[in-house]
């Protein structure tokens, strides 16, 4: 009989689909037992981002592992939604028979149903076929927690978020602002913060949470989330935090043009400036920032993207003429580099050149950050950014805090900037305390993930479980 099969269903962003399908990989090949994937994919929402996907698929094909793509059948996408989380959600939703009608079709039995924290209706799917499910969560266990705790807190706190006296409690976490939650909880009477609740209501029906993160990172959000202080009155769920599960391709054979300057430049003397995948400024916050680079005086790497095209989700390639101050790139020749597209992120963080990242706090951003044991400062942007930005700093204590102005659209003045680079590259406490708390999380990562270490038995037990429920079914 043909090996059984784990089912993964992500999402369509480099963010959730990389890490889930790497998460995959170490099923099959650390398991200890014989196991296929087989990933469902949802057509992509746009031409630029099945590109993109097209190109992961390729690679993985390639890969010589037990790997089989399936395609779904295109669904008619809402046309009425009124934010991602919304969009998301409803379109996975449509996908529902496809996606049954596909894991009832495969030659090998399915093991388990894998679907990114967006997919939640689809437990539906698994219960119908009786197949075990796990939620694969790609954010931070502190997100997993307020997502897990919204049920109860909804009920606590009966004005808008905003509007509470005091902190927001988040087990495990220090007392958190209220302007430090993500973006779909602040506004209760939209349709993203209906769809965040109901997805964190129902990752309790799970079999199991998978996360990317490691136990040393955030131990005591993870025992809250076990011990059910998120989950008052429900049972709580088993959680792996398998991470940092990070997605590493082979290096380019010619090394990057970003590579090459760093190599020029002295060891840990570079902050890098760089705001995920869908991060980009228009010229009064790129003249800021750029004021606020030149007075600090360090050496800089600034992956700078400009507004979507129009009808685009993505940023474009930056106008460095519109979006630059007059002279700007003269007078910082030599100490600056301005990269006006997307930059091989991981191997300039890898890079001995580094010393700080200016980041949009993006998790697996984060997590990168941290595998290289570069500090950070957080600029978040979207999503649920502002709560990374606020762990980071007051939880985790890798981070130099920096001032965002969130009701003017995340707006850093250029005096800010130039402080908070300072503080992060230069000898101020709170700096050196972020590095070295990042260094620690370095060693702590690669710990965790090798033989032995936490998230190496977490993978471990998940297969256990995996392999011990279909052993059970036969
Ligand atoms: C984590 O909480 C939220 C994440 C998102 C979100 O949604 C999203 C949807 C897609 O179809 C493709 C994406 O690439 C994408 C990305 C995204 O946010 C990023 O997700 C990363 C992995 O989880 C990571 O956590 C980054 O920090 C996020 O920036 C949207 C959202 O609310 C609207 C969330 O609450
Ligand atoms: O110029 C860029 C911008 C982003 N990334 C990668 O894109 C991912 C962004 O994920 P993250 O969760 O940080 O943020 P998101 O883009 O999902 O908000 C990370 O792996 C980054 O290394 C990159 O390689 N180059």
């Amino acid at each position: 009989m043909a090996a059984p099969t784990v089912v993964l269903l992500p999402v369509w962003g480099a963010g959730h689909l990389m890490p889930m399908l790497e998460a995959g990989k170490r099923l099959l090949t650390r398991g200890g037992r014989a196991l296929s994937l087989t990933v469902l994919l949802m057509p992509a929402p746009t031409e630029e981002v099945a590109a993109e996907l097209d190109g992961h698929v390729r690679r993985e094909e390639a890969s010589g592992l037990d790997i089989r793509f399936v395609r779904l059948p295109a669904v008619e996408p809402p046309m009425d939604s009124r934010g991602i989380e919304e969009f998301v959600s409803r379109l996975v939703q449509l996908h529902a028979p496809h996606v049954r009608a596909a894991m009832s079709s495969l030659a090998s039995p399915v093991a388990a149903f894998v679907i990114d924290f967006f997919c939640t209706t689809l437990l539906d799917v698994s219960r119908e076929l009786a197949v075990p499910a796990y939620v694969y969560f790609t954010a931070s266990a502190g997100m997993l927690a307020l997502k897990l705790r919204l049920p109860s807190l909804h009920e606590e706190v009966t004005v808008q978020f905003e509007e509470m006296e005091g902190a927001v409690d988040v087990p495990g976490l220090p007392p958190v602002p209220p302007s430090s939650l993500p973006n779909p909880v602040m506004d209760k009477n939209h349709p993203n913060y209906t769809w965040f609740a109901y997805h964190g209501r129902r990752f309790a029906e799970a079999d199991g949470i998978i996360v990317n993160t490691a136990a040393e990172l955030e131990q005591s959000v993870l025992s809250a989330i076990a011990d059910g202080r998120c989950t008052p009155g429900v049972r709580a769920p088993t959680v792996y935090p398998i991470g940092p599960v990070i997605s590493f391709t082979p290096p380019a054979e010619e090394p990057h043009e970003c590579v090459r300057w760093l190599d020029t430049q002295p060891v840990a003397s570079v902050v890098l400036l760089c705001f995920g995948s869908v991060g980009f400024f228009t010229a009064p916050q790129a003249h800021e920032l750029a004021h606020g680079l030149e007075r600090s005086g360090h050496r800089f790497l600034w992956v700078l993207r400009g507004p979507p095209a129009p009808g685009e989700r993505h940023p474009s390639d930056a106008n460095l003429d519109e979006l630059l101050p007059d002279g700007f790139l003269e007078r910082t020749k030599g100490r600056g580099l301005v990269w006006p597209t997307k930059a091989p992120q991981k191997e300039v963080l890898a890079h001995a050149a580094m010393g700080g990242f200016v980041t949009h706090g993006g998790w697996n951003s984060v997590l990168e950050s941290l595998w290289f044991g570069v500090p950070m400062a957080p600029w978040p942007l979207y999503a649920e950014q502002h709560l990374n930005a606020f762990t980071l700093v007051a939880y985790m204590g890798v981070a130099v805090a920096m001032k965002v102005d969130r009701k003017r659209n995340n707006f850093v003045e250029a005096a800010e900037l130039e402080r908070a680079v300072k503080e992060l590259m230069g000898g101020g406490e709170e700096g050196r305390k972020a590095r070295e708390k990042a260094m620690e999380m370095k060693a702590a990562f690669r710990n965790a993930v090798e033989e032995g270490g936490s998230s190496y038995a977490a993978l471990r037990r998940l297969s256990e479980e995996i392999m011990c429920k279909v052993d059970t079914n036969q």
